[in-house]
């Protein structure tokens, strides 16, 4: 059931458990009016899209955090099977270039208002700009970024992942409108793990984020539902 004063919440849970009743056991503490679910390549991997119809018959949102990086035919048929799914949200590694993603957003026309929103990861935020030079990009991560998001712009998709360290940037340079989707979410005092660009929530509500993406702070905590809520209750104190 939807809770109303929680409707549009910012918060997308990244629901990365090895174990599926595990998973569940927390979804049914939850209202789908306090966040989104986000299924990767762990979950999507291990239980496949029943786990998504799971989450879509409790009444959640579903990101499908796949990253499609592939020849333009591929990911296009991808993507077109992630509509299929209903998911809510799709996403694809903007490095895969333009043709790349124009074909993505081709396959979605079929689908009208009932198409997921495609958003393109940018620079990944586990990496600094060590890990970019060490792959021959000279650019800071910011830049490399934010050249990304001017491409999947240009593409005409929906938004990028990103840093929350980008997202005033990139509302600036690239406009409101375009969705900025930022995982590296660690509240205050939270372990770091391999993430490298980071903010805490409440940081990036006032950068201007449209949706946060958090997972081990709330999954790996004694009581994630718990956990959640008091990350709600801060950022609207924010
Ligand atoms: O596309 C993503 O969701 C993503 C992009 C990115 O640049 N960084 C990133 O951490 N993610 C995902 O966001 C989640 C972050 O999880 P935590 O680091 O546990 O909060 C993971 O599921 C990652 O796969």
């Amino acid at each position: 059931m939807h809770s109303p004063q929680l409707t549009g919440s910012p918060i997308v849970v990244a629901l990365d458990y090895a174990d599926r009743d595990l998973a569940l056991a927390f979804v049914d503490q939850i209202e789908p009016g306090s966040c989104r679910l986000k299924v990767g390549k762990e979950m999507f991997t291990l239980f496949g899209p029943q786990l998504v119809r799971d989450l879509q018959q409790r009444g959640f949102d579903v990101f499908l955090d796949l990253k499609f990086h592939d020849i333009p035919n591929t990911t296009a048929h991808a993507v077109a099977a992630a509509a299929d799914l209903g998911v809510w949200m799709v996403n694809v590694h903007a490095s895969g270039g333009a043709r790349m993603m124009n074909a993505a957003r081709e396959a979605l026309v079929p689908f009208g208002k009932d198409a997921p929103l495609l958003i393109a990861v940018t620079v990944l935020t586990s990496m600094d700009a060590d890990d970019l030079r060490g792959l021959g990009i000279e650019l800071s991560p910011a830049d490399q970024a934010e050249r990304l998001a001017r491409l999947t712009h240009q593409c005409g998709l929906d938004g990028v992942v990103c840093s929350a360290q980008e997202a005033s940037r990139f509302k600036q340079v690239i406009g409101q409108e375009f969705k900025l989707v930022t995982p590296g979410i660690r509240p205050a005092g939270s372990d770091v793990g391999d993430q490298r660009r980071i903010m805490t929530p409440q940081q990036a509500v006032k950068a201007g984020v449209d949706y946060m993406v958090i997972g081990r702070p709330i999954t790996q905590s004694a009581n994630p539902a718990a956990t959640l809520q008091d990350i709600l209750t801060s950022i609207r104190e924010a």
